[in-house]
């Protein structure tokens, strides 16, 4: 770690990583010259939303889903270390589904474990097999502990599991069924896991703090509230302050599910 915190803020589109800026209130922002342009046009902005003593964050929209996340977040780690100023911190961020029950729209999330939802096979039955159940990958991230306490405490946020997929559930039964499957899960969006990918391999710890701009389940795109979903976030950024300082030593590390995460039954 460098002497001031670097923190990498990883959103999906634009208006996302505007909501994470607008946190410094447009004073903390630097002009032209500290907007950093990576390879393939990726731009990132910094931020100083605590003044000098707190976190620099750095802001890139990578793109929707997990693998143009993951592109993106590799890119901008890579760029840092090889500038000989890595960073000590991803945070994937933006809106997100809720599951109904478990985050309300305008709630904030912050992740306890990033996990694929969606990634592995699809058995006979019509059951799902994740990439650990057939032998290969993993499919959870684990937040740091004591990160995941200090950001819910300062911003008010719901802890718990965030699913990635890269199709946006848009009916009951297959809400109830990530649901179902995933017990611990709040909310689902499209790139945390790419964005934990791109961190562990690089031995950063990451977390994923997302606020709810719908509820997973029948498509339903006039119900979504995406304007006070980035209020939220804007407002949990602006509360974060010093919490968003890494532990140290606590790269992200892919675990094997819990108990809790894994399908109760497989059928290959
Ligand atoms: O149309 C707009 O103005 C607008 C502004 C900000 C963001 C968007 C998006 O559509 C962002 C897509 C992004 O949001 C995540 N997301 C949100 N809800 C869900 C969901 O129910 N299931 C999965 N992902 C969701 C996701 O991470 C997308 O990348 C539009």
């Amino acid at each position: 770690m460098t002497a001031t915190p670097r923190v990498l803020v990883v959103t999906a589109v634009p208006a996302e990583a505007d909501a994470v800026t607008a946190c410094a209130g447009g004073a903390g922002v630097q002009g032209p010259a500290g907007e950093l342009v990576l390879p393939a046009g990726l731009r990132v902005r910094r931020v100083l939303p605590g003044g000098a003593s707190g976190p620099v964050l750095d802001v890139l929209a990578a793109g929707v889903g997990p693998a143009a996340a993951g592109a993106g977040t590799a890119t901008a780690l890579t760029a840092a270390a090889l500038a000989g100023d890595p960073y000590g911190l991803v945070v994937s961020a933006g809106i997100a589904g809720g599951f109904p029950g478990r985050a309300p729209l305008g709630a904030v999330v912050v992740s306890e474990a990033l996990v694929a939802a969606d990634l592995g096979a699809q058995a006979l039955d019509g059951g799902f097999l994740s990439v650990t159940d057939l032998g290969f990958g993993h499919t959870v991230h684990r937040a740091p502990e004591g990160l995941v306490r200090a950001v819910a405490a300062a911003t008010g946020a719901l802890t718990g599991d965030v699913l990635t997929v890269a199709t946006a559930t848009g009916t009951a039964a297959r809400a109830a069924e990530l649901a179902g499957r995933h017990p611990r899960a709040l909310a689902e969006a499209m790139e945390g896991f790419g964005v934990a990918e791109a961190a562990a391999a690089h031995g950063v710890p990451v977390l994923e703090l997302r606020a709810v701009s719908n509820a997973v389940g029948p498509r339903d795109r006039a119900a979504w509230r995406i304007g006070d979903a980035l209020a939220a976030l804007t407002e949990a950024f602006r509360a974060l302050g010093p919490a968003l300082v890494p532990e140290p030593n606590q790269p992200a590390q892919p675990t094997q599910p819990t108990q809790s995460t894994r399908p109760t039954e497989v059928t290959r």
